[in-house]
């Protein structure tokens, strides 16, 4: 045993021996003691002694917190991978790789990992780049679509309510985001979904929006990559649910919205009242579907109709039959008997009109061809009633038939608004990404004819699937001479063989028996009987009375109820209602019964049966998916409760097991699902070798192809050289695709590099010139205006230098002057003032003369005066005298007063 530690993980094989149960994962919480205890995976405590030792087995470390590709599981078992997508999605992540293929695990709840935000994640990168999501196969697909230059499809299966409609969906937004603006036509595009939910979509009891037929939307891109057309496929639409719903299940979304969606006038020029009125509406007791508003859903399917071109007639023609089938179904009969035969009347009834007045033909012929029926019998033509049993399954086929028509003339209606046929030009280069979303396997209580064909097509498309990832990969390493370890696989041809294949097949067997006349199930169990009871996919009914017969599919073992199974598989209306809708005035219904209408009686008789369409239809599809490359998505639905977050182990055990994961897993390890030839490797690879030509040149393409893979994936790789072909890994293929990248973002950036240094240099050498140039003029216009400034100030300077010059030269001239001037005016003045002081003196000499002549003479005056005085005084001391008089007399004596004051100044001026 082995020694554990406490938060050790372990697998516990609880060996219950029940079918699906696979050992569980679980982590040691208590070794103490003899006893080991551990918690698994949902939580459960189990306590191991040590003589249950074998029940526990450690579990590899790419186990314990699970692995993005389950190729790198080191326990490749059904645990190792039930737990991997076990606590992958207990964190909420729902998408696993194994290698290319895309495991997707119903959320049931809305998760942020859509947004456009994600698209651009996504984008233009290799698988294994970024986690797994349904992004990237979409991603892959359309990168591949552009590398190789081929149709792509991507298969999406799985249980129903496993997620298909979902995953087409998300794969057409991704493709409509990233191929370009979006357009009309990728509008046009998107918009034919919420049409063909509402006609061909219903709550059932495993999906409130389970698709009641298998499209295959082929999406078309021009040589830009940008979407530019659609086409679509539709494969066996569920016809019987217009007539009858299991409990709990609702008939065809569309009825509803109508009901819920359409004016109380439109209501009334049909005659409609609401859901619950309607037999064909509540037989399975649920007229509501929690989570879908049948309101806003009308006018989805109204808006989606009018982008799909639509007319305003046709959609009011549509209600119209819609109605109608909701009248039929509400048409009462009573049991009545003529001449010992069995046979029913209609009742009279406001439904019964209206049905009549809608489908616009005369109510008594309605009613006439609902219950009786014309035999050619001998060239004559007879009526015999119908029972009401009769009658009923008339009416039933009758308004299943209109329905069925109906679905396939919208199909076409929307092919028309969306597919371009392509032209001589466009057909070349036009390529294609289909994408598959086909009913899965079904298996119920009771099977019937749909359930047949249902599984037919699974069986069809997981050969594809066993072919693709099997069988041609075997094949082709033998061919090549690829040493590589066989891996066992369960491959379904057998039990395609006996179902379609074969002479003598099943479907073969059922199509004759419904041509044949007197063919009725028992004749028809019979003959399945006795040519298949040997085959080990076959499975008799256990004694003659039992009316079933089962088949070993694939996914399990199916028991059929063959009642009914010729009916249905002749798919044929009975030549009355043919007539009646001949006779009728409506336009739209002689429409979509056109092909009907036209046949005659005994070509009608002959027409294919549905078996043989269906088989006719799915082997243009196989051949359609054999030219494309594909990619693989295995829906698995987590629970049959349709709840976030619960996993159902045997739910998922059971879906794994059938779906042929665990081979697929190990054939993915064990082979080499990449290849190429060596022309493609050489030529898209050769940028990874420097020096490697272009393969047309190449002498030795093996060797290049050799030189290129031990340079890029190592010598000691696990890849394998053929005898055309180079054999890769997936995660070699990403190894490569990155160093390419890589390798050509170098080259680009070199030639960016060199394009953009020659692109500057060359701007650079023209603005230089220019710059030069414009320096070269700017210099000589700022000299010469610096030239002419200093022209101009050098003349100035000059001027004044000059003008200094000769102002000094002046001035000294006139300093000497003035000096010599100076000189002569001081020898003058000198000489002068010489003269003067000579003058002056002899003027001095003469006023000195003068003066001494005048003292003599005034002292000789005076003398004389004073003795004329002294001689008056004489005389007037001999006489009186008055004082006038002897003024005047002074004044005599004196002289008069301006003699003396004359006389008073000149002594003064001859001072000076
Ligand atoms: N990726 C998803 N994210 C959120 N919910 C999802 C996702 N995929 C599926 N679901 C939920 O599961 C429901 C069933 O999915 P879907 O209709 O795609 O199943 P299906 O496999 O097409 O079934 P059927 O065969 O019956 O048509 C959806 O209506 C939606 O509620």
């Amino acid at each position: 045993m082995v020694i554990l530690q406490q938060g050790d993980y372990v697998w516990l094989d609880l060996k219950t021996g029940e079918e699906f149960d696979v050992p569980i994962g679980t982590v040691v919480t208590l070794c103490d003691s003899g006893l080991i205890q551990v918690v698994d995976d949902e939580g459960n405590e189990h306590w191991i002694s040590p003589q249950n030792a074998t029940h526990i087995k450690p579990m590899h470390p790419t186990s314990v917190h699970g692995v993005e590709d389950m190729i790198r599981l080191g326990d490749l078992n059904e645990a190792g991978i039930l737990r991997n997508l076990l606590i992958r999605y207990s964190e909420h992540v729902i998408y696993t790789y194994t290698g290319s293929i895309l495991v997707a695990v119903n959320p049931y709840q809305l998760l942020p990992i859509y947004t456009a935000e994600q698209i651009r994640l996504y984008t233009n990168k290799k698988i294994g780049e970024m986690p797994p999501h349904i992004f990237a196969i979409a991603d892959s697909c359309y990168f591949n679509m552009q590398r190789s230059n081929k149709d792509q499809c991507c298969i999406i299966s799985g249980e129903s309510g496993a997620g298909k409609t979902e995953s087409t969906k998300l794969i057409l937004q991704f493709l409509a985001s990233i191929s370009g603006q979006h357009s009309w036509i990728e509008q046009q595009v998107l918009e034919a979904n919420p049409i063909l939910e509402a006609f061909g979509n219903a709550k059932t009891i495993r999906n409130d929006n389970s698709s009641r037929f298998g499209k295959y939307i082929d999406i078309h891109f021009n040589k830009k990559g940008a979407i530019e057309g659609a086409k679509i496929e539709q494969y066996l639409l569920e016809k019987s649910r217009v007539c009858r719903q299991a409990q709990d299940e609702r008939n065809y979304h569309v009825f509803y919205c109508m009901l819920k969606g359409m004016t109380p006038a439109q209501k009334k020029d049909l005659n409609l009242g609401q859901a619950t009125d309607y037999t064909y509406l509540t037989m399975g007791k649920c007229t509501v579907c929690d989570g879908r508003d049948d309101l806003k859903e009308y006018s989805n399917i109204l808006s989606a109709m009018k982008v799909l071109m639509f007319t305003e007639t046709e959609s009011w023609e549509i209600s119209k039959l819609l109605a109608f089938i909701l009248h039929m179904g509400n048409i009462r009969y009573r049991a009545r008997t003529y001449d010992n035969l069995d046979a029913c009347v209609v009742l009279h009834s406001p439904d019964a009109v209206t049905a009549a007045m809608l489908l616009e033909v005369e109510p008594r012929d309605m009613m006439n061809c609902l219950t009786t029926r014309t035999l050619i019998t001998r060239g004559e033509s007879v009526s015999t009633p119908l029972s009401m049993d009769q009658a009923l399954d008339v009416r039933d086929a009758f308004v299943k038939g209109i329905y069925g028509r109906l679905f396939v003339w919208i199909v076409d209606k929307i092919n028309a608004a969306i597919y371009r046929p392509p032209t001589g030009e466009t057909k070349s280069v036009r390529k294609s990404i289909g994408l598959l979303d086909i009913f899965g396997f079904e298996n119920f209580t009771i099977n019937s004819f749909e359930q047949l064909c249902i599984n037919f097509a699974n069986e069809n498309l997981q050969q594809f699937f066993v072919r693709h990832v099997f069988k041609l990969e075997q094949e082709e390493y033998n061919l090549e001479n690829i040493n590589w370890q066989h891996i066992e696989f369960t491959d379904n041809q057998d039990a395609l063989d006996m179902i379609a294949i074969k002479p003598m097949n099943i479907i073969s067997l059922i199509d004759e028996e419904s041509k044949f006349p007197k063919g009725t199930d028992a004749t028809m169990l019979y003959k399945l009987n006795s040519q298949h009871k040997l085959n080990t996919h076959y499975i008799p009914p256990k004694n003659t009375y039992e009316t079933q017969f089962g088949i070993q599919h694939f996914a399990g073992v199916v028991h059929y109820e063959t009642k009914g199974f010729l009916e249905k598989n002749r798919d044929s209306l009975h030549g009355d209602i043919i007539q009646l809708v001949h006779s009728s005035k409506n336009k739209f219904i002689k429409q979509i019964f056109q092909a009907d209408v036209s046949m005659g009686v005994e070509t009608r008789k002959r027409s294919p049966t549905l078996s043989s369409q269906f088989k006719r239809s799915l082997e243009l599809l196989m051949r359609t998916l054999s030219v494309c490359q594909p990619f693989f998505v295995r829906c698995i639905k987590p629970n049959e409760l349709k709840k976030p977050m619960l996993f159902d182990r045997e739910l998922c055990v059971r879906q794994l097991r059938y779906s042929g994961m665990m081979e697929t897993i190990r054939i993915r390890r064990a082979g080499y699902p990449i290849r190429h030839t060596f022309t493609e490797f050489v030529d898209r690879y050769r940028v990874l070798v420097p020096g490697v030509k272009p393969a047309h040149k190449q002498e030795d393409l093996l060797g290049t192809c050799q030189r290129i893979a031990e340079g890029v994936l190592g010598r000691n790789g696990d890849w394998k050289i053929g005898k055309t072909k180079i054999f890769l890994k997936d995660h070699h293929d990403m190894l490569l695709e990155i160093e390419r990248d890589k390798a050509i973002t170098d080259k680009v950036i070199l030639i960016q590099k060199a394009v953009r240094r020659f692109k500057e240099r060359t701007r650079f050498l023209k603005m230089r010139k220019s710059v030069i140039l414009i320096q070269n003029i700017w210099r000589g216009y700022y000299c010469r205006k610096n030239y002419r400034a200093m022209q101009i100030g050098f003349l100035r300077l000059q001027t004044l230098f000059r003008s200094r010059k000769l102002t000094s030269r002046r001035l000294e001239a006139e300093r000497l002057r003035q000096a010599e001037e100076e000189k002569l005016l001081y020898l003058m003045t000198a000489r002068r003032a010489k003269a003067e002081a000579e003058r002056k003196h002899q003027e001095r000499l003469a006023v000195l003369a003068q003066e001494e002549a005048e003292r003599k003479r005034r002292e000789q005056e005076e003398a004389r005066r004073k003795k004329e005085m002294m001689e008056e005084v004489e005389k007037a001391k001999q006489e009186p005298v008055n004082d006038s008089d002897m003024v005047d007399k002074m004044f005599g004596f004196l002289g008069s007063p301006n003699s003396f004051l004359a006389r008073r100044g000149r002594p003064q001026k001859a001072l000076r």
